[in-house]
């Protein structure tokens, strides 16, 4: 087994694929109204050439868990058959879904059967003229089904992601933790990344964790790393509302940076490895597939790319730029 080791000490064990960069939503922090130019077919990875690489990242490189993302990964009709080539691997990765929702509450039992073990949902705001703004499409309902169905399917524990953006639902935090406490679901607050394909970021306008917890003052928060539960390698720093079981998450990228205990490792839908979300290089394995690269070639080429790691995004420094593929296309 060759380690997906970077020169920091970090190992790469998560997975996070990509399986299109399209999208049913416009969020207005990831992508224009109008959409993106999205990747042409045949730049895409095949079934096969995706199921090969995850395959060679389980069983030669210590990959143990596979997230698949997008883009909008439920557009993949597919979605069912590329989860069960996934688990039939040796030895088997958990896999995890993270998706919009829309058309889950038609899909979630079939992708539990197909061995799905965990999905992420995201929801911004519980009101459907507000969701309409902010996504640029009328689907709020379609997305509560989706959380609905994902639980009865067995799906448990769903995760809730929600970004909070100034003068469109920063005012919201109270209402969700509510919510996700009624509905049984583990809610993530997530800062706004510089990621969006508009470039419309801006470090002074985006919500800050601090402005969150503030926000949830009443709430009663205690961080469960005061119970002794240990965050990892996790994005998600976590607290316990007042003395009840529920959890809620904030996802700190910016404000409180948590890349020293990185484990991910990202492909992308058109087959490059990106060794961190803001990498602003790539390394090409679908070339390397279709040139009859062997698999121990291809190995040692995602080494090599993880190898080169930085040891953080770098957004809080002057000279940051902005890598050039939008989250959409890089799977966030
Ligand atoms: N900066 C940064 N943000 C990340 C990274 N991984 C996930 N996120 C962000 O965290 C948010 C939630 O990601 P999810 O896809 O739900 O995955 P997760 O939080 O790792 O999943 P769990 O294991 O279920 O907690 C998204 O906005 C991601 O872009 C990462 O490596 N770096
Ligand atoms: C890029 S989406 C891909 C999966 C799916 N389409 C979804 O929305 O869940 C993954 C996550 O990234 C989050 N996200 C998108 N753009 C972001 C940004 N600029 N900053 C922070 N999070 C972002 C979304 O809210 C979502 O939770
Ligand atoms: S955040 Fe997810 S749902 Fe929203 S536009 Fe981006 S890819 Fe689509
Ligand atoms: S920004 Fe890069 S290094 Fe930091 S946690 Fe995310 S992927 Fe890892």
């Amino acid at each position: 087994m060759l380690p997906l080791a970077d020169a920091y000490g970090r190992v790469a064990t998560d997975l996070r694929v990509s399986l299109t960069d399209r999208c049913n939503l416009r969020c207005t922090y990831c992508m224009p109204p109008e959409g993106l130019d999205w990747m042409p077919d045949d730049q895409l990875l095949t079934n096969d050439e995706l199921v090969r690489l995850v395959r060679i990242g389980v069983e030669r490189l210590g990959i143990g868990s596979v997230r698949l993302t997008g883009g909008e990964p439920l557009l993949r009709q597919d979605l069912p058959q590329i989860i069960a080539a996934v688990a039939d691997l040796t030895p088997r990765p958990t896999i995890a879904l993270t998706t919009n929702g829309i058309g889950l509450a038609r899909r979630a039992g079939d992708l539990k059967a197909a061995g799905l073990d965990r999905i992420n949902v995201s929801l911004d705001t519980l009101d459907p003229a507000r969701f309409q703004v902010m996504t640029r499409r009328r689907r709020h309902a379609d997305v509560l089904a989706g959380i609905r169905a994902a639980k009865e399917a067995g799906l448990e524990p769903v995760k809730i992601n929600s970004v909070l953006m100034r003068g469109l639902n920063d005012d919201e935090a109270p209402a969700l933790v509510d919510w996700a406490g009624r509905e049984g679901v583990q809610l993530r607050f997530i800062e706004q990344m510089p990621l969006d394909a508009q470039h419309g970021w801006r470090r002074d306008r985006m919500v800050t964790a601090d402005e969150i917890l503030a926000s949830l003052a009443g709430h009663g928060l205690r961080p469960v790393a005061a119970e002794g539960t240990v965050r990892g390698s996790a994005p998600s720093e976590l607290f316990r509302v007042g003395d009840t079981s529920q959890l809620v998450g904030v996802i700190a990228s910016v404000s409180r940076p948590f890349c020293g205990a990185c484990d991910r490792v990202r492909l992308t839908a058109d087959g490059q490895i990106r060794n961190c979300l803001f990498s602003r290089t790539e390394d090409d394995l679908r070339t390397a597939l279709r040139s009859g690269a062997s698999d121990e070639e291809i190995a040692e080429q995602w080494v090599r790319a993880v190898a080169g790691k930085h040891p953080g995004h770098g957004i809080n420094d002057p000279s940051f730029l902005q890598p050039d593929r939008p989250m959409s296309a890089i799977g966030g």
